[in-house]
């Protein structure tokens, strides 16, 4: 019961304050439905009675005060007037009951839709060096089915739970008032069914929560990884690797799978057995003792007690197989609302300046020891050095992305951090450029809702890109397919360079582009840049292809954690 209490606490914690109301409320619909429920079972006893027995209608006073009151003639018409009655109380009683399951489903999903929305937030506030460090099934995880599980197998069993558990005290009091004898029989005979449900909880549905906690991430990461290198795996042959992989983990997972729906199936059957050994012992009883009971209205009590029992008793039952299945979700789901603080403006008009910076990945050495130099505005320079020497950590500490372990990093006198509008200054061309399952004119927008023609036709032409569009069958409209499959390196260059152009980037930066380049792109490309240089841009060249290092006004090198101006022992063209 703690425990129950605990995890009540910690589940109102979840949902976001703008939903508690509202979750109050369900909870609060959830128990008139129940309510409802009891005053129909009510209404079916007396109807059942005057209809077995039409006398009924003038020997029991609580029937016969209706029957007068109404003002009814014969005993026929009161009995066919009670039935239209009942019919219509039903009627109306499903359909209150299924607006009321689909207010709570609604409130439920707007939760998990909200939590979700949260969680991909708190994944864009993460810093860089923690998401390197993730992968992407845990996060899809965190972002999709977490919240989906919190409000499925959560939140709508503990409403269900919660209003059950009323409700079953509520039929058990009413019982008790009417016949305690019938109490008695319904409560202990839910005994059994209570003690197979707990040793079937033991066995077999603790192990589940640590399946869903550590195998299922495991499963998916196996998953994602051997579809992700499709290439590879048929390379190396190594199909039965991921698959045995995945599989050895999903079969066990399925295992625990079948238990968890065996033991939600496992009440209804065992509450069947429970009903006809009642009905069995009441029929005993009165052919035992014939002159102590009732028989017809002692049994109409027992089933009628027991069909709103049943369900009852199933739902609490499935209620904790869930919880206790699914109780992890509670932590991961924990995350904070991300608080939005405005970012400070950055207007990059003087010069960017990397003052004494030191930079240690977590316990790494240091790949950069007390850097110094500056980049005016408007200057192209180079950057190079072996590989593993730092330049790409020097350009992540450029973007912000990384803070260095000592020392500043300034525009125009302002620190870098991801809270100022630094990064919207800025266009990163990777070595292999993003590319979203979208048409083209999406992936050069990239996230902007209204596109502007004019500013997309003048990237275009200033990408190189007009005769790739050609050749496309709809033009800027041609989807690209997912990872951009159909596209080739030089085409991904260029679609990510008019990305950056048309966010009117004011600093470019180009990270070892010529890598994935043919002599052909690579001198398409680098007359874009030249383009962009002439046009006043700040353009960044982190490369050893002499083509693109000429075009540098001075070019830097890194080398053992320092920085030097280097003396370009390349012949330049
Ligand atoms: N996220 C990380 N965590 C720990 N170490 C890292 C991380 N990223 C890079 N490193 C290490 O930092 C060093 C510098 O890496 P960096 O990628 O900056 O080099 P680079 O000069 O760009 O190399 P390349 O030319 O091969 O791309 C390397 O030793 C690398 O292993």
């Amino acid at each position: 019961m703690k425990r129950l209490i605990y995890d009540i606490e910690q589940i109102f914690a979840i949902i976001p304050e703008r939903f508690r109301k509202k979750i109050r409320f369900s909870l609060f619909y959830s128990l008139l439905n129940g309510l409802l429920d009891i005053v129909s079972l009510a209404m079916l006893i007396p109807v059942i009675l005057i209809f077995l027995d039409p006398t009924q209608v003038r020997s029991n006073s609580t029937i016969f005060s209706v029957y007068d009151i109404l003002g009814f003639a014969s005993a026929r018409s009161f009995q066919v007037a009670m039935l239209t009655g009942l019919a219509v109380l039903f009627i109306a009683k499903n359909i209150i009951s299924v607006r009321i399951h689909h207010h709570l489903s609604k409130t439920v999903f707007s939760i998990a839709s909200d939590l979700s929305e949260n969680a991909l937030n708190a994944f864009f506030k993460t810093s860089y060096l923690e998401f390197v460090k993730s992968n992407s099934a845990l996060i899809s995880r965190k972002i999709k089915t977490i919240p989906h599980d919190f409000a499925s197998y959560i939140l709508i069993p503990l409403i269900n739970m919660v209003s059950e558990m009323v409700i079953a005290g509520i039929i058990i009091l009413v019982i008790t008032l009417y016949n305690p004898v019938i109490s008695l029989l319904l409560v202990s005979f839910m005994i059994p069914v209570l003690l197979v449900f707990r040793w079937f909880k033991r066995k077999h549905i603790d192990n589940i929560e640590q399946d869903f906690r550590d195998k299922y991430p495991k499963s998916l990461k196996y998953l994602l990884q051997g579809v992700d290198s499709y290439i590879d795996v048929k390379l190396y042959q190594k199909e039965d690797f991921f698959t045995g992989k995945f599989i050895t983990l999903k079969k066990d997972m399925n295992e625990n799978y079948a238990w968890l729906k065996t033991t939600s199936f496992l009440p209804a059957k065992v509450l069947e057995v429970v009903l006809v050994l009642g009905i069995a012992l009441i029929f005993a009883y009165s052919l035992l003792f014939p002159s102590n009971i009732d028989l017809i209205p002692l049994l109409s009590l027992f089933i009628a007690g027991f069909y709103r029992l049943y369900p009852s008793i199933t739902r609490i039952l499935n209620a904790i197989t869930s919880l206790n299945a699914y109780r992890y979700v509670l932590d991961e789901v924990k995350d904070a609302e991300i608080q939005y603080q405005p970012k400070q403006e950055i207007d990059f008009y003087d010069k960017i300046v990397f003052d004494r910076v030191t930079f240690f990945y977590p316990e790494k050495d240091a790949v950069l020891k007390e850097i110094c130099f500056e980049i005016a505005k408007g200057q192209c320079v180079g950057i190079c050095g072996q590989s593993g020497s730092g330049k790409t950590t020097l350009m992540k500490l450029l973007l912000g992305l990384i803070t260095p372990t000592s020392g500043s990093i300034t525009v125009d006198g302002i620190a870098l951090s991801e809270d100022n509008t630094w990064l919207a200054r800025v266009g990163y061309l990777q070595q292999q450029p993003v590319i979203i399952d979208a048409t083209l004119e999406e992936n050069i927008a990239f996230g902007e809702m209204n596109i502007d023609i004019e500013k997309l036709t003048k990237v275009v032409k200033q990408a190189n890109l007009t005769s790739f569009i050609k050749e496309l069958p709809t033009g800027l409209r041609t989807s690209l397919g997912e990872n951009g499959l159909q596209v080739s390196g030089g085409q991904r260059q260029r679609i990510a360079l008019a990305r950056a152009l048309y966010r009117d980037a004011e600093v470019l930066i180009f990270d070892e582009v010529s890598n994935n380049l043919d002599q052909t792109n690579l001198l398409e490309i680098g007359s874009s840049i030249s383009y962009l240089i002439a046009s006043g841009k700040t353009v960044i060249l982190i490369d050893h292809d002499p083509i693109l290092l000429n075009l540098a006004d001075r070019v830097l090198e890194v080398f053992e954690g320092a920085v030097h101006e280097s003396e370009r022992s390349t012949p330049l063209l």
